[in-house]
C-alpha cells in the first residue's frame, strides 16, 4: 500500500525533519507511528497525504510515485485517504450531518447519494441519533468519532490518525481504537501517531518508531 525509500524533508531554513526513512506498510496493515514530540511523525503524515513535499527519495502509494505527482493530481491521492486528527477540525456553525458530508461535496457527489453515504458513515461511529446536532453540542470523544466518520465517509483504502486519542481519557480512547480495529478488519490499512503508551500496551500492533527523524529499528 505505502512503501518508503530513503525519504528525506527538511523544512526551509531548518534541520532536517526525516532522514533516509524506508519502510513498507502492506495493504490491509495497522500499525503505530510513536516517536517523541518534534521526531517527526505530523510531517511523514502529511508526505503521504501530499500536503508536505519529500526532499529525497520516493514515496510509493499502490504502486504510483506520489513524490512526483503534479498539484492537479494531489486531489486524487488525498480521496483515496482518510484523516483523523487530534483536534477534531469540525465546522462549528455547521451540523455534524453537514461536516460529515463536507469531503463528498468537494468530490461533487449528488445530494441524495451524499445525504445517504454521510447518514452511513455517522450510523458507523454510532452518532446518526445525533445527525442535526451542532458540534458544540457533543462531548470530546463523540467529536472524536465525528472526525473519524467524516474521514471514512469517501471509503479510503488508508485511514491516518494523528494523535487521535490525545485528549481523550483511556477509556474513550480504547473506544475509538476499536472503531479503527473495526475499519481495518473490514480491509482498510490504517496508520495511527500516538504518544499513548497505555494504549499501545493494551493494544499491541507494529511500530514505526521515529527518533529525531530516522527509523529505529
Ligand atoms: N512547517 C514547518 N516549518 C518548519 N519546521 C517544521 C514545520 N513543521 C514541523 N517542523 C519541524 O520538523 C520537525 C518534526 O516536526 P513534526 O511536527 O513532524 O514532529 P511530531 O513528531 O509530529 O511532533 P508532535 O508529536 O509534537 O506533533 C520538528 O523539528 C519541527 O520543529
Amino acid at each position: 500500500m505505502i512503501r518508503f525509500s530513503n525519504v528525506s524533508k527538511a523544512y526551509l531554513g531548518g534541520k532536517p525533519a526525516l532522514q533516509g526513512l524506508t519502510f513498507h506498510l502492506p495493504v490491509g496493515s495497522m500499525t503505530y507511528l510513536m516517536g517523541h514530540s518534534g521526531a517527526g511523525k505530523s510531517t511523514l503524515l502529511k508526505l503521504i497525504m501530499g500536503i508536505e513535499r519529500a526532499n529525497g527519495g520516493n514515496i510509493w502509494f499502490n504502486g504510483h510515485d506520489i513524490t512526483r505527482l503534479n498539484k492537479h493530481e494531489i486531489p486524487f491521492l488525498r480521496r483515496q485517504i482518510g484523516m483523523v486528527h487530534q483536534d477534531y477540525r469540525l465546522l462549528s456553525d455547521r451540523s455534524i450531518l453537514d461536516n460529515v458530508s463536507l469531503p463528498l461535496i468537494i468530490s461533487g457527489m449528488h445530494p441524495h447519494e451524499i445525504k445517504r453515504r454521510a447518514s452511513a458513515a455517522l450510523d458507523r461511529v454510532g452518532l446518526l441519533n445525533r445527525a442535526n446536532h451542532l458540534p458544540i453540542h457533543l462531548s470530546g470523544g463523540e467529536q472524536q468519532r465525528v472526525d473519524i466518520a467524516r474521514a471514512i465517509v469517501n471509503r479510503p483504502q488508508l485511514l491516518l490518525a494523528d494523535e487521535p486519542t490525545g485528549n481523550l481519557d483511556e477509556a474513550l480512547s480504547l473506544d475509538i481504537f476499536s472503531l479503527f480495529e473495526e475499519f481495518n478488519r473490514a480491509g482498510v490499512t490504517v496508520l495511527i501517531a500516538t504518544h499513548d503508551r497505555a494504549l499501545v500496551q493494551q493494544k499491541p500492533k507494529p511500530c514505526l518508531i521515529l527518533e529525531q527523524g530516522h527509523l529505529r529499528y
